[in-house]
């Protein structure tokens, strides 16, 4: 008999039809107060689990007692416990690699545009603004050459920092929980604490994950040690950052702008006073957005699924010690 398989993310159609060849899907195109009744129902019966951005609670954990693995359209997976689904045997799959290039894309968007005030002024000319030549309170920020201090030099972390060395000669230093001599030898990074990064780069950029140790790793405290010149780049998660915190230090002055992709909240709240800050480019966390790249995420998503269902945890799985 197929597995039950219940999937809450619209996926594209081949791929869900290769999914539904092995498996028995029930179908949720997101979960939201409407359907959430329907969705815990279904977990009920569900020995696999597949989607993306929704807490995986204690709640819809207990829902879903035949559960066997569970297939997150992401590498990042602080939605789930680990340590919980490990407890229950349950695999945690993930989809590392396939979106480091983009999302790396992505985060030096946030770079320059916060520092060329790319969002801003070009806001300024469609509202009119511009009616001469433009003079120093138009002017942005130099990026070639500056220092950016990468907080998390895993794999999108160093292909941000290899952008900036060998696309804007920037100088790279770089925390990290261990040593990248990869990082070091191919792209003259340099290790250095957690102080001593804010304290030296122009580009405080995290691309940490979240966990207990990175939640509001950026606060009041560390932003006082940024330089009132540097900017804040956030394509890691939003809750790495103490987001009144961070407006407080926008408005005074502290530091001089933000680059964000992720809110400790998503979507934004529309009354965030983020949004009424000049300063700051707010991206609806499109780190990976692009068709090609979401794509990819997706097929190795059911992938990793299907051969998890089948007790296959030699890739891309988070708790493969379950096994043992
Ligand atoms: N904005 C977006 O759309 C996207 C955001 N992301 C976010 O980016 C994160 C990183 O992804 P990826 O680069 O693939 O992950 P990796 O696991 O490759 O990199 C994470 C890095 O962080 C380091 N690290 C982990 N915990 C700590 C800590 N407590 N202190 C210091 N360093 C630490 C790890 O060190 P070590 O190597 O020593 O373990 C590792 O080098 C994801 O978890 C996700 O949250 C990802 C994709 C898209
Ligand atoms: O935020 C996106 C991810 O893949 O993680």
């Amino acid at each position: 008999m197929k597995p039950n398989v219940v999937l809450y993310r619209k996926i594209p159609d081949d791929l869900l039809a290769k999914l539904q060849e092995q498996c028995q899907v029930t179908y949720f195109d997101g979960i939201n107060a409407d359907n959430r009744a329907a969705f815990i129902k279904a977990l009920a019966e569900a020995e696999g689990v597949i989607g993306v951005g929704l807490q995986f609670s204690d709640e819809l954990m207990a829902a879903a007692p035949k559960l066997k693995a569970v297939s997150t359209i992401s590498v990042g997976y602080d939605d789930f416990n680990v340590a919980k689904l490990s407890a229950r045997g349950i695999a945690l799959m993930h989809t590392p690699g396939v979106l480091t290039e983009t999302t790396a894309d992505t985060i030096f968007t946030l770079v320059l545009c916060a520092a060329r005030r790319i969002t801003e002024l070009a806001e300024k000319v469609k509202q009119g603004e511009w009616q001469g030549s433009i003079g120093p309170d138009w002017y942005g920020s130099n990026v070639h050459g500056k220092t950016i201090g990468i907080l998390g030099m895993g794999r999108i972390g160093y292909a941000v920092a290899k952008r900036a060395h060998f696309g804007f000669g920037m100088n790279v230093i770089y925390y990290n929980r261990s040593a990248k001599p990869e990082a070091e030898q191919q792209l003259n990074a340099r290790r250095c604490s957690l102080d001593e990064l804010l304290a030296d780069a122009d580009f405080v950029c995290n691309v940490l994950p979240l966990m207990p140790e990175t939640r509001h790793i950026i606060n009041r405290d560390t932003l006082a040690k940024m330089k009132p010149s540097a900017f804040f780049i956030n394509g890691g998660r939003g809750a790495s950052v103490d987001e009144a915190a961070l407006v407080e230090a926008l408005k005074s002055g502290v530091i001089k702008g933000a680059g964000l992709d992720v809110f400790e909240t998503e979507p934004l709240p529309v009354n965030s006073e983020l949004l009424s800050l000049p300063n700051v480019v707010a991206l609806p966390h499109i780190g990976s957005a692009t068709h090609e790249t979401r794509y990819e995420m997706s097929k190795m998503a059911v992938e990793n699924l299907l051969a998890a269902l089948k007790g296959d945890l030699t890739k891309h799985c988070v708790n493969p010690d379950i096994l043992r």
